[in-house]
């Protein structure tokens, strides 16, 4: 069997084992580990006596993985397996009511061969489970096998156009051939390796800002079963990364680079037709902002206008420009426009200061003492107006940390817009708390879902500790009270800080908090922490550090 190749992959069972070794630390051993074990006949590819003592027999990526390993920061080094999965050791207590799989996706594997990948967001999709039940977890980690992936294995170079990567090209006709693609779609990328939600229907799917790279997956295998293909015909090539999805529908934006603007859509569950409920004409610049992530509220969707806009001509060239896909525009001004979900009429479109996010965090619908909306509220990870974090995120610069505070002296804050209903044509942008609570640095944010759309107090994000150059802290803001606690591990790189709400919870911060650690030392490990007090309540080794992921969603075990 090629040692990549995935096709010689058998089915596994569990057998328990005591794992001795496999706590460094002096934290006490709480439950037995297992190992899988081959059954009959099959091709042993986790073969362990315990998975920390012994090295994992699994297809490993290659060999430039295991030398990198030494020089890099494990969060920005390729995952050395296509797959593992096995029950974690857990120091603490998992609460007895956690019960379902947390997903975690992300771009995991950032070489082929000996080319290696220039952006974080070009990686290919490594997807991380947790399995929570009875205080019981099992861990694993397996890549997506979306077109983009297999066809770059199989041949051994890139072969689609990803976020800043393009295929190498032989000569002009080559490149003029893959620029007719791009305008089908073809050469595009489906490397779905953003985010994972999972839609009303119970189907579970990877995501990126290319519509084809919509991948159903399995939560238990993690297998890629297929992709998504929507069957309404609203065409366009590029949707957000961040849909809404809740138990009632999928809500995303897809922005229009030809006639500038946004078409607002919906997808009800069982179906895979979106359904336009309006349209956005952008209010200046020749195209429409970026909109990886938008918010909503109870009764409207805000599509925001940012001044970092798509750009048709970088989206042609073959070397990447400084702001990649993307240009910054300032002269066109930014705007939040505000879209009535039932009717798609829009009630109120503003002009806002600059602003330049990746992640809205929430909004919600302001009254006044009778009942009237007066206003919209939408709270985002504000960079500070400055573009160049898109330019940060190159894996040179992740690389690089000297332990000298390159993160900007004001990356980011809790950037709050206020909109007004009165018909004003301006809105607000301030910070919803001082910046200095969370290291004038933050990013990778959730919340309580129950509070989607609703005025809500906590947000959970990754905050920054100085000296840093990335996000290196949890954090759990109060929004109300304008404080934040922290938590912080020197050295470590812990990814998105996922809320898992308590079944029967009333309060908005009961329940725990998910996150995947990845340490200096190239171990990693599953960290619990308690929604309230913020407190760590458990912690479970992996067999390997991993590598940093963005986007998570919980599917609860029924
Ligand atoms: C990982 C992440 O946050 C963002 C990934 C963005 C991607 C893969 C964007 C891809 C694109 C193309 C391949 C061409 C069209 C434009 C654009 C959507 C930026
Ligand atoms: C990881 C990140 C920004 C961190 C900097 O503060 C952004 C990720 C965006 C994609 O999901
Ligand atoms: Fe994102």
């Amino acid at each position: 069997m090629d040692s990549l190749s995935l096709s010689g992959i058998c089915r596994h069972q569990f057998s328990p084992i005591t794992m001795l070794d496999f706590n460094q630390s002096n934290h006490r051993i709480e439950k037995a580990g297992f190992v899988r074990k081959p059954e009959k006949g099959g091709l042993t590819i986790t073969q362990v006596a315990s998975p920390l003592r012994r090295p994992v027999i699994v297809p490993s990526l290659d060999n430039e993985t295991v030398d990198r390993r030494d020089r890099n920061h494990v969060a920005w080094t390729s995952v050395r397996q296509e797959r593992w999965e096995g029950e974690l050791v857990v120091q603490g207590e998992i609460p007895l009511w956690l019960k379902g799989t947390y997903l975690r996706n992300g771009p995991g594997l950032w070489h082929i061969e000996d080319y290696n990948f220039r952006h974080l967001f070009d990686g290919y999709a490594t997807l991380v489970k947790l399995q929570f039940e009875n205080g019981i977890l099992i861990a694993g980690h397996r890549q997506i096998e979306s077109e983009a992936y297999k066809a770059a294995r199989k041949n051994k170079k890139v072969c689609f156009r990803e976020f800043s990567e393009v295929p190498k090209y032989e000569n002009f006709m080559a490149y003029v051939g893959d620029i007719a693609k791009l305008f089908s779609g073809a050469s595009l990328t489906d490397n779905a390796n953003t985010g994972v939600v999972k839609l009303g229907d119970g189907r579970v799917v990877c995501l990126t800002e290319t519509q084809k790279g919509s991948l159903v997956i399995d939560p238990n295998s993690l297998e890629t079963l297929g992709r998504l293909e929507y069957s309404d015909s609203l065409g366009g090539l590029i949707h957000s990364a961040h849909p809404i999805v809740t138990d009632a529908e999928f809500l995303t934006l897809l922005p229009d680079l030809v006639n500038p603007g946004y078409l607002v859509v919906r997808m009800e569950p069982g179906t895979n037709e979106r359904k336009v409920i309006g349209r956005v004409n952008c209010r200046n610049g020749p195209a429409p902002g970026w909109v990886h992530s938008f918010p909503v509220t109870e009764h409207y969707v805000v599509v925001p206008e940012m001044p970092l806009r798509y750009c048709a001509q970088n989206l042609l060239r073959a070397e990447p420009t400084p702001l990649y896909k993307f240009e910054w525009r300032p002269e066109s001004k930014a705007f939040l426009h505000v879209m009535c979900k039932a009717s798609g009429k829009i009630v109120a479109s503003v002009e806002v200061p600059l602003f330049v996010t990746f992640h809205f965090i929430n909004a919600y619908e302001e009254e006044d003492e009778d009942g009237r909306v007066t206003a919209i509220i939408a709270d985002c990870c504000e960079h500070n107006a400055d573009a160049t974090i898109l330019d940060q995120l190159r894996l040179q610069n992740l690389r690089s940390f000297n332990g000298k505070d390159d993160l900007l002296p004001d990356a980011s804050r809790v950037g709050r817009f206020t909109i007004p209903l009165d018909g004003s044509p301006y809105g607000k942008l301030e910070s919803a708390l001082e910046p200095d609570e969370h290291g004038r640095g933050m990013d990778m944010c959730s919340i309580n879902p129950t509070k989607l759309g609703k005025k809500y107090r906590y947000a959970y994000a990754c905050g920054a500790q100085r000296p840093c150059h990335f996000p290196n802290t949890l954090t759990k803001l109060d929004l109300v009270k304008k404080k934040a606690k922290n938590w912080h591990e020197a050295g470590a790189v812990p990814s998105e800080p996922f809320f898992v709400a308590r079944p029967g919870a009333t309060e908005e911060d009961d329940g725990v908090v998910i996150s995947l650690i990845s340490e200096k030392n190239g171990n990693g490990y599953a960290l619990l922490l308690d929604g309230s007090t913020f407190e760590e309540i458990a912690r479970a080794k992996l067999p390997y550090g991993l590598p940093y992921g963005l986007h998570g969603c919980w599917v609860p075990k029924e």
